[in-house]
């Protein structure tokens, strides 16, 4: 059993009231295996939108989904709105993951306007329509005859249009077309100025999102060793800015990073043409031929 997380203290000693307070967060996802989460922290105040950058498997999705409540971890070191995320859930979070589209129930032949009502639509009637709008979504589509940006699109108009205060967005938008993108992206920036919504947005695609974080955080083999980096930073004009060559040279240090750790437990990648017992996929090609 692990100690409560240390509230954050301001220069007049007041406490920080986070929106999100995750701290030293370790998980694993079989007990007693390599974590894939190492002391992880995540800390943002009501407003900050966080912009959760990292390499394929770096733990991106397995952080969201913790947060989401929807992972059991052994410690209790993950607050949002400053309860428990799994032991005392608060309402008001909503969290958007890719996996939702591959659920039958979301292929099947139902018609869009049944579906939001399904899910409480008339009961937030304005900030639907408004979505309705901004998402390019038409009420009378059928959801088995519809494209997955189409899909996507409905997926994001029903997590949105209900009260929320933090948002989990977990690489939703990579198949939205530039201009839904672009809207859906000034909506959160609006909701978030304009009412102090959280946002945590994993992704790795940096188009149109230069004016989008308050602060970043990257994401490395499974920790967050630079913390949160506030941005855009004070130092950089703002013609100047470029996510993608920062995110860049980032994932080029957490391949070498991630190489090295790799081969100190004996795991290489690529062609095993290492070992004098072990012939690669092509060699045994080449005898069977
Ligand atoms: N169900 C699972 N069981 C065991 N390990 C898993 C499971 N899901 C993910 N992992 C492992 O956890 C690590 C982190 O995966 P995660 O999906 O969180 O990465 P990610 O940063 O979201 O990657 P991507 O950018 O590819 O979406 C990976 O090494 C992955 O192999």
């Amino acid at each position: 059993m692990t100690a409560d997380p240390v509230p954050a203290t301001q220069a007049n000693g007041s406490q920080v009231e986070h929106a999100i307070d995750c701290q030293s967060l370790t998980y694993s996802w079989v007990v007693g295996t390599d974590p894939v989460l190492i002391d992880v922290d995540l800390q943002l105040v009501k407003g900050d939108r966080c912009l959760l950058l990292g390499a394929n498997g770096a733990g991106k999705s397995t952080l969201l989904r913790i947060l989401a409540g929807k992972k059991l971890t052994q410690t209790r070191c993950c607050k949002i709105l400053g309860q428990d995320v799994f032991m005392k859930p608060p309402g008001g979070v909503v969290y958007l993951g890719t996996e939702w589209s591959t659920n039958p129930v979301v292929r099947s032949d139902i018609v869009v306007s049944h579906f939001l009502d399904s899910v409480g639509g008339y009961r937030h009637k304005e900030r639907r329509d408004r979505l309705l709008q901004i998402l390019d979504v038409d009420l009378d589509w059928r959801m088995h005859q519809i494209s997955d940006g189409e899909r996507r699109r409905v997926q994001l108009c029903m997590g949105l249009m209900g009260d929320w205060d933090v948002l989990l967005l977990d690489e939703v938008t990579v198949d939205l077309d530039v201009l839904v993108r672009a809207d859906l992206i000034e909506f959160l920036v609006s909701e978030s100025e304009t009412r102090g919504a959280t946002i945590v947005y994993a992704t790795h695609i940096f188009d149109g999102l230069k004016n989008f974080p308050t602060k970043i955080c990257h994401m490395q083999v499974g920790s967050t060793p630079r913390g949160m980096v506030p941005w855009p930073p004070a130092d950089v004009p703002s013609d100047k800015l470029d996510l993608f060559t920062l995110a860049l040279g980032w994932l080029r240090e957490d391949k070498v990073l991630r190489k090295d750790k790799e081969e100190s437990k004996g795991r290489i990648r690529g062609p095993k043409t290492d070992t004098k017992d072990r012939v690669t996929f092509y060699q045994k090609y080449d005898y069977a031929h």
